[in-house]
């Protein structure tokens, strides 16, 4: 197993409550790693400093054996990392392509400026940029909405859509936030089909649920967070027998 990232003690307070409390673990070049616990375990938060949208207070992330730079955001995803959101952040009043160019542009060496000036190697560029953009919408299932704008897509294809902007950085590891929120059954069982394609294809998901058919289905490991611990790790058919696990969930009084 070769471990692509590594949490190593991480850390995170929000005043005076400790969102995090030395999360540790290692996830697998190429498995579907989840995320589980009950409301306000740190699952998000988790994702947050791992991604530079917050400082971190203590540990580190390492990715390939690299210390990841804490706190920014932009040279993360040039290290490999993407992520979507819980609630969905597209550009609403952009075309799908545009949406996933956008999320290109950070690869690309003319980058914005260059756009903007219309050199002609950005020209160049922008052609690829394209090109690849309308590839990676065909590869999540939405090529044929290419030109719609992003509001009008269904719940579903807006789901799709931010994993299309996410991959479209090229990322190694893609880190997703309860991908299956507010899906139908068919909605869901089309996200599980394409992550399990994304896995497939050499990309390893990180993955917040609450949808524990999903997650077992799934996760080749999980990990298992409490008030901001790591309380277990295994493959999902372990993590479902600890005591602790059924503790935490059967002792929730902030669940769903
Ligand atoms: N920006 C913030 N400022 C202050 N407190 C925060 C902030 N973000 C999260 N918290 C707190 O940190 C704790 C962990 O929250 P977090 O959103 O990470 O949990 P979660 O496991 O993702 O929960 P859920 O399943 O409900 O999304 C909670 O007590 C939450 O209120």
């Amino acid at each position: 197993m070769i471990t692509l990232l590594e949490s190593r003690a991480v850390n995170k307070r929000f005043g005076g409550l400790q969102a995090l409390t030395d999360v540790s673990l290692k996830i697998h070049r190429g498995e579907v790693y989840g995320l589980i616990g009950p409301n306000g375990a740190g699952k998000t938060t988790f994702f947050n400093v791992l991604t530079g949208a917050y400082p971190i207070d203590g540990g580190e992330f390492v990715m390939n054996g690299t210390e990841l730079p804490a706190g920014k955001p932009h040279r993360i995803v040039a290290h490999g990392v993407a992520r979507t959101f819980q609630n969905i952040r597209l550009f609403r009043d952009l075309t799908a392509l545009e949406n996933v160019m956008a999320g290109h542009h950070i690869r690309t060496r003319a980058g914005v400026w260059g756009i903007l000036t219309q050199s002609r190697t950005a020209r160049e560029e922008e052609k690829l940029v394209t090109e690849r953009a309308l590839e990676i919408l065909d590869y999540v299932g939405i090529g044929r909405h290419a030109d719609t704008v992003a509001r009008n897509l269904s719940y579903g294809d807006q789901r799709r859509l931010e994993i299309a902007r996410a991959l479209a950085t090229e990322p190694q590891l893609l880190a997703l936030d309860e991908p299956a929120a507010g899906m139908n059954a068919t909605e869901t069982a089309g996200l599980r089909a394409l992550i399990e394609t994304l896995r497939a294809d050499g990309i390893t998901v990180l993955l917040i649920e609450h949808d524990v058919k999903l997650i077992m289905g799934l996760c080749d490991r999980v990990a298992v967070l409490d008030f901001g611990k790591k309380i277990a790790e295994g493959t999902p058919a372990e993590v479902q027998r600890d005591p602790g696990v059924i503790r935490a969930y059967l002792g929730d009084h902030r669940a769903h």
